[in-house]
């Protein structure tokens, strides 16, 4: 025998949804209508950077969820933060997106990208196939170790804001001002454009 569905609270397989699960929901709906903006570093020092690089590009908007926008020229950049000579120079670019992803799932993605071409985690700032940094998600700032927004080394990487400014010279680094204004601080030593390189906006 089929019993007869009961609607309404009397049905004892209905739970009441709490408030704040309600508001939860309600949040992610907002995310899914209403994309947020964000910057994406990308660096190669190892194999063919410029095939790296456009494949990061590609990899990024092969992402559900993600609308590549705009990609900067090319950069040949000198390794930061290490001695120099002691590392192949940096092809560097960056790239902005639309994404309905939360952050910690855009760095999810950012690593598997990262990882599809074979970036090993040997030393800090070690000479890599290929790097994928989030350098701001829409106005956020955090100071979670996993995912620092913006950027906690962005502001003073000309190999970061010289691009930046190229595809939005308006572009704001939230906390921390203008990218005009922070470019003008740095110095941009080795880091030159590479005018005869690019990057292709997939289609
Ligand atoms: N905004 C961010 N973008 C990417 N990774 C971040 C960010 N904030 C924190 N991290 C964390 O930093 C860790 C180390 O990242 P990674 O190995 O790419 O560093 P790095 O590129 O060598 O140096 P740097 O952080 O100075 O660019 C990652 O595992 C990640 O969890
Ligand atoms: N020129 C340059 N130097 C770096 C880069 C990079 O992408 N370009 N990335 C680093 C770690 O994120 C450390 N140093």
């Amino acid at each position: 025998m089929t019993r007869p569905f009961r609607q309404g609270h009397s049905d004892p397989t209905v739970q009441p949804v709490p408030a704040s699960v309600v508001e939860q929901v309600d949040a992610a709906d907002t995310t899914l209508s209403n994309p947020k903006w964000a910057v994406i570093s990308i660096g190669s020092n190892l194999g063919n950077r410029l095939e790296t690089l456009q494949g990061a590009v590609d990899a990024l908007e092969d992402t559900p969820g993600v609308r590549v926008k705009a990609v900067s020229p090319v950069y040949e950049t000198e390794p930061w933060g290490v001695e120099p000579g002691s590392q192949p120079s940096y092809f560097n670019a960056v790239v902005v997106l639309k994404t309905t992803l939360p952050p910690s799932s855009l760095l999810e993605r950012a690593h598997a990208v990262e990882e599809a071409f074979h970036r090993v985690r040997e030393e800090r700032w070690g000479p890599r196939t290929l790097d994928v940094d989030i350098v701001a998600y829409a106005g956020v700032t955090s100071d979670d170790p996993r995912l620092t927004l913006p950027h906690p080394r962005a502001h003073e990487r000309a190999f970061v804001l010289a691009p930046w400014h190229d595809v939005d010279p308006q572009a704001q680094l939230p906390g921390r001002g203008t990218v005009a204004d922070l470019l003008s601080a740095v110095t941009r030593e080795g880091v030159a454009p590479r005018a005869d390189l690019e990057l292709r906006l997939p289609e």
